[in-house]
This record gives C-alpha cells, sequence and structure tokens, in this order.
C-alpha cells in the first residue's frame, strides 16, 4: 500500500494583494518539501509534503511530479486520479487548464493539454503488438448533479457501482479521440459548455466541480487481451468562507452546497484516515456526489495525486491553513492501485457486444411496425438497458438506493452521536462547576437556587429526543 501523492502550490500574489499589503506573505521557503506557515496569530507552523510549488515554479514542474507517473501507469490499465482543490481564486483552474487549453503559450500549459500529451507519447513509444483506444468524457457536478458537458441534455446522471469496473456514470457520453489535437479540441467544447452554463441558465464554472475523464484501452494483437486504465482529473469548485463573500440568494445555495460536499470529501478522508480499519468502519462515500465519484481514487484501486492551491497571501491565512491541514490529512490515506481489468478476452467482448446491439435492433423494428402501450413498454425496457432509465424493479437498483439511504442516515447518526458527545462533554464541565459552586455555598452557608439546574436537565431532555428521533427516522428507512 502506497500513500497518495499530496503537492502544495502557492501562486504568485495578485495585484490586488500587493497593493493592500506590498510583498508581505504568509509562508517562508524552507526546501522543495518543507515550508513554513504563518498563521493569523503569527504562530509558525512546518508543514511538508511530497513536493511544494513556490510562486515561480513552472507548470511542467507541477506536471512531472504530480502527474506524469500517474498518467504511465495508466497507459498499464492502472487507474489514476488527479484533483486540485483550494479555496476560490487560489489557481486550481489555472493548474488544470492553464490559461486556456487551445491556442496557449507552451510555458503555461496546464495539467490537462500535459496529460493529453503525455498519454499520445506513451502510445507512439509502446511496442507495436500493444494497440490503444482512448474515450474522453466530461461532467460537472452542480448543485448535487452531475450533468454531461459533452451532451447538456443529460443532467442528472447516475452513479452506479459495478464488481468489476468500480464507480460508473451511467449514460455519460464518451468521445473517442485519435489524436492530441482532437484531444483538446474536444476538452474545449465540454468546457465552453460550463460556460455556457454561465451565462445561459446561470452556473458559473467555478461554482461546480469539473470531472475530466480519459479510458484508455489497450489491445494486445499476441494474445487477443485487452485491458483498461480510467485517469480522471478533477478541477473542485473553490471553497470559501459565506461570510466573508457575502454570498447571497443563488450564489450563497451555491457555496452552501459546494462548502457540503467539500466537507463530505473532509469526512470520508478523516473516515479512511482515523477510524479503525476493516469492515467495522463506516466510510461515506454516499453522502456527496463527489465522494461517491471519487470513491476509487480515495482509499481504492487508483493512484491517486491532491494538488492544494493556495493565495500566499496573510489576508487569506485562515483559508490557506484549512487547506494545507486538508493535505496534510489526505497524505495518511493509503490506497492499494492494481492493475485494473485486466485478463479481460477480446472475445468475450466481442460475444456481448452483437447481442446487445441484436436486441436493441429487434426492439426498434418492432417498435417501427405497431406502435401500442406494448411496444412503449418495450422502448422503456430500452432505455434502462441503455443506462437512460432507472429500473424500479431491478434488485440491483434497489439495493444501490437502499444502501444510499442507509449510509446517509449511519452518517447523520455518527454526526448527531458527535454532538451529542460533545454536548455531554460541556455538560459535564457545566456540571463540575455547578458542583464548585454548591460546595462553595455550603462551606459558606448560603441557600443555592435550582434554577441554575434547570437549563442542564432540559438540554439534557432536547438531546435525548433529537436522538430518540434519530434513531426512529433511521429505523423506519431501514424496514420500510
Ligand atoms: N501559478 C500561477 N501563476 C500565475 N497566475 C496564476 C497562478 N495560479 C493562479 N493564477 C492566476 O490567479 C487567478 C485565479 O486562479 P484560478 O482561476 O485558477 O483560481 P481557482 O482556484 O480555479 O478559482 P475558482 O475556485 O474560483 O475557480 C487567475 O487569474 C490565474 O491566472
Amino acid at each position: 500500500m502506497s500513500n497518495i501523492t499530496v503537492c502544495a502550490r502557492f501562486r504568485p500574489l495578485s495585484s490586488k494583494e500587493r497593493r493592500d499589503h506590498g510583498d508581505a506573505v504568509c509562508i517562508q521557503y524552507v526546501d522543495s518539501e518543507t515550508f513554513i506557515f504563518k498563521d493569523e496569530k503569527a504562530e509558525e507552523l512546518t508543514f511538508s509534503f511530497d513536493r511544494v510549488f513556490y510562486d515561480k515554479s513552472e507548470q511542467i514542474d507541477v506536471y512531472r511530479h504530480l502527474a506524469q507517473p500517474i498518467v504511465r501507469d495508466a497507459l498499464n490499465a492502472v487507474n489514476g486520479t488527479i484533483i486540485t482543490f483550494g479555496q476560490t481564486g487560489a489557481g486550481k483552474t489555472y493548474s488544470m487548464e492553464g490559461p486556456g487549453v487551445l491556442e496557449c503559450d507552451a510555458v503555461k500549459k496546464g495539467l490537462l493539454s500535459r496529460v493529453v500529451e503525455g498519454i499520445f507519447e506513451c502510445t507512439k513509444s509502446s511496442d507495436e503488438t500493444s494497440k490503444y483506444s482512448i474515450k474522453l468524457s466530461m461532467v460537472e457536478i452542480y448543485m448535487e448533479k452531475v450533468r454531461d458537458l459533452f451532451d447538456l441534455s443529460r443532467d442528472n446522471i447516475q452513479i452506479k457501482e459495478t464488481k468489476t469496473q468500480g464507480i460508473m456514470l451511467n449514460g455519460m457520453m464518451e468521445m473517442t479521440i485519435k489524436d492530441p489535437q482532437e484531444a483538446l479540441l474536444t476538452l474545449s467544447k465540454g468546457i465552453a459548455n460550463r460556460a455556457v452554463g454561465e451565462t445561459q441558465m446561470n452556473i458559473a464554472s467555478s461554482r461546480s466541480h469539473c470531472v475530466y475523464m480519459f479510458t484508455i484501452q489497450q489491445e494486445s494483437t499476441k494474445d487477443k487481451r485487452a485491458r483498461t486504465g480510467k485517469l480522471n482529473l478533477v478541477d473542485l469548485a473553490g471553497s470559501e468562507k459565506v461570510e466573508k463573500t457575502g454570498a447571497e440568494g443563488r450564489v450563497l445555495e451555491e457555496a452552501k452546497t459546494i462548502n457540503k460536499s467539500l466537507s463530505a470529501l473532509g469526512n470520508v478522508i478523516n473516515a479512511l484516515t482515523c477510524g479503525p480499519m476493516g469492515r467495522g468502519n463506516h466510510i461515506p462515500y454516499r453522502d456527496s456526489k463527489l465522494t461517491r465519484i471519487l470513491q476509487d481514487a480515495l482509499g481504492g484501486n487508483s493512484r491517486t495525486a491532491l494538488l492544494c492551491c493556495c493565495s500566499p497571501s496573510p489576508t487569506n491565512s485562515s483559508e490557506t491553513l484549512s487547506t494545507l491541514r486538508f493535505g496534510a490529512r489526505a497524505k495518511h490515506i493509503k490506497a492499494s492501485p492494481r492493475v485494473a481489468n485486466e485478463d479481460r478476452c477480446i472475445r468475450e467482448l466481442e460475444v456481448f457486444t452483437p447481442i446487445k446491439r441484436e436486441s436493441r435492433d429487434k426492439l426498434l423494428n418492432e417498435l417501427q411496425e405497431n406502435l401500442d402501450i406494448e411496444h412503449v413498454q418495450k422502448l422503456e425496457e430500452l432505455f434502462i438497458q441503455e443506462g437512460i432509465l432507472f429500473d424500479p424493479c431491478s434488485i440491483e437498483e434497489s439495493e444501490l438506493a437502499y444502501e444510499d439511504v442507509t449510509s446517509q442516515t449511519i452518517s447523520s447518526l455518527q454526526l448527531a452521536l458527535e454532538e451529542l458527545l460533545s454536548t455531554i462533554g460541556e455538560l459535564k464541565k457545566e456540571n463540575e462547576e455547578l458542583m464548585g459552586r454548591v460546595s462553595a455555598a455550603k462551606l459558606n452557608h448560603q441557600p443555592i437556587s435550582n434554577s441554575n439546574l434547570l437549563p442542564t436537565i432540559s438540554s439534557i431532555l432536547c438531546l435525548f429526543t433529537d436522538w430518540l428521533k434519530s434513531f426512529f427516522h433511521f429505523s423506519i428507512n431501514h424496514y420500510n
């Protein structure tokens, strides 16, 4: 088992920050892995990561340390995930896309363009018995809905899990890409669709998490075996302090949803790094779409790298500190990447595809002949087969939906329990104080008013009632 790779990147000070406080920064260089961070009270904290990229670092350095080894492994069917995380305006999109994926200055090209080039370079230099096919998909998670950026009509894609392929997005578009130019053009179309959302549907690009997915299939002409590696690049929406931005209405709702999904990510990381190992430890992957999509990347079968993007400005030190703490915690996650989907015979795939196609064509022919209720039902069946519709009768689907509810209930019970424990702690303290006062009053022969005790008793009752409510809610969901 290896740890996930965690790097920190500090962008240069912005012109506004320079105007506000000159060259002052909240970090001090130690070496390429360590730096000293000064918090709001000027206390010094030392942080070490796999690599630290300071303000003068080049985009290529980030690619070489963070992404290149993962790209190489993906070409050998080991799944990989690269995540950019950090406060709004800290440089996540700059690191991921650069100033743009098309016609960009060669030095400023971001991870995406370099990953595309890396993939095609590896395919070219591989031996002649390997044949590669590369597919690209792009989705964004906005207000807890997964939207296909290559087909905007698919705006609520369902997440599924299978034993053989892990987490999958149902009915998502996959674009075949043949060369780097085609890949960049396709990527730029998807990115433009985020921008279209911004103007036409009021979806600002940075208010959503964006996931770029490369599927790399390698077929051996020698032994007819196929294996697939999935490479995900994730540009997370920026975390922000709602009170600092003064957000209202829709923007406030967006910020709350983003913060909720990022804290779900934090909870998953906490559960992976703090809890007991083994089956007893509940990992709340199902608490948000983001954690569900990243389930394989976090603690699963994936090589994962996290880039913690930070502002070096002292005015952002509290947000920078929480980004760094998040990264430091993530560093303890153990991953066990292994070759994925190996040994799947091409013959096996060949048998599957025509049968599926045949049954689909048969259904369509029948529909063309006579469209009545029975055939409409068959059309529905086709949609279910193709993953466009949810099948309420499917045992697998029902089980997944049931698991979602159970998992969310366990998480909320855990949360309630944590709150209960912390309140018990506070009450104990309060109680000790009261006991102290009682003893002091006894010594001084003063009468004690019992009014102080009432709030304590009533808060215990409230807590107990809340806990009972949660318990019944869980039981109802459980037995339904
Ligand atoms: N390493 C860097 N070098 C030069 N400029 C940078 C760097 N990182 C970020 N910037 C600049 O800082 C600004 C904010 O960066 P960016 O848009 O990438 O932030 P973000 O974290 O993606 O924000 P949001 O979460 O709001 O999308 C941009 O103008 C970008 O060009």
